[in-house]
């Protein structure tokens, strides 16, 4: 178990970066931590690693206090793997090779074997013996993953670790990834911006919003029932709406997503087009209803200025 109690950073005396951050991880859970660039997570991760000392909190693995730089000649920890991202490669020897880097020598058919399998989760065997500098930097970022994962450490911290990996192969090597993290049981903590990362495969998500933990809960949770706009719309398009102008008995507004929203033949809620914008599967519709803005869920689209019938 992986324990972030009560932590506080600053940089400067001016301004802190976290305030009582606290969580628990369990073995073989993946948390993600999710928040605006600039709210602090690659911070934490550095914070969980070792890599600064605290003035407020602890971190602990396993009962533990793990301790920072001030007590290690080398910052960081060996059970667990860290990935930056800058990825921290060697630029002149081949990707098999970095792959390789802190594998003993002794077992050379062992060694090979586990430059293979790592090779193949990243999807990269064809590239074995590429020098790293002739990579793209989605392979690069491949190859880092692999590296980090090469003396199978209990726990993997991950920055951003999609951020330069086109949508193609994205998502077959979150699901390789995650799968082969789930089977070794590695616990993992992935700081990102991106709510797919989060939604399909975490098991906790954190959101990070001014210091703070603004919500906590699994996938399902938080995208069912966002606290407010702001949490909702880290994972989809949002409509925010007075309950009164949407029949609903109640005082305040209603957070929606595009798909609790449909066009209807007729219905009492009259709403005016602004245009239409095709999703691959689906259309996205803007229109105003009473001076707001919704964002509706269609499989056509409408034309500008077209009145239409809405129902939630
Ligand atoms: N070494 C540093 N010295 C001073 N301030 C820093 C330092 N590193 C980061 N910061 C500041 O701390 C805040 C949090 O930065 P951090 O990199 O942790 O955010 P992040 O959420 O990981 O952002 P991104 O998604 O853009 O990487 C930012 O305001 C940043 O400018």
């Amino acid at each position: 178990m992986l324990e972030i109690k009560n932590v506080s950073y600053a940089y400067t005396a001016k301004k802190t970066v976290l305030k009582d951050i606290d969580f628990k991880v369990k073995k073989g859970e993946y948390i993600a931590l999710l928040g605006e660039s600039g709210c602090g997570k690659s911070t934490l991760l550095e914070i969980i690693y070792g890599l600064m000392d605290l003035e407020k909190g602890e971190i602990q693995y396993n009962g533990k206090k793990l301790l920072g730089p001030k007590y290690h000649l080398v910052p960081g920890h060996p059970f667990m793997k860290y990935l930056a991202q800058d990825f921290s490669l060697m630029p002149y020897t081949t990707a098999a090779e970095n792959v390789g880097e802190f594998l003993s020598n002794i077992y050379k058919d062992k060694k090979n074997a586990r430059i293979q399998e790592l090779l193949e989760v990243v999807d990269m065997v064809d590239f074995a013996n590429i020098k790293v500098k002739n990579l793209s930097g989605g392979q690069k970022q491949r190859i880092a993953i692999a590296r980090v994962l090469a003396k199978e450490p209990e726990v993997l911290l991950l920055d951003e670790p999609f951020s330069h990996i086109d949508n193609f192969r994205k998502n077959n090597l979150r699901r390789s990834l995650f799968n082969y993290l789930k089977e070794q049981k590695i616990t993992c903590v992935v700081a990102t911006h991106d709510s797919t990362d989060a939604l399909s495969f975490a098991d906790t998500l954190y959101l990070i919003r001014d210091t703070k933990i603004i919500a906590n809960g699994t996938p399902e949770e938080i995208y069912l029932n966002p606290k407010n706009k702001y949490v909702a719309s880290f994972f989809n398009e949002v409509s925010e709406v007075a309950n009164h102008d949407i029949g609903v008995d109640k005082k305040g507004v209603s957070i929606l997503y595009p798909e609790q929203i449909s066009i209807v033949e007729k219905s009492s809620i009259k709403a005016v087009v602004n245009g239409s914008y095709f999703k691959g599967t689906h259309y996205l519709v803007e229109a105003t209803l009473n001076n707001t803005t919704l964002i509706i869920k269609s499989n056509r689209p409408y034309a500008k200025n077209e009145e239409i019938f809405i129902k939630i």
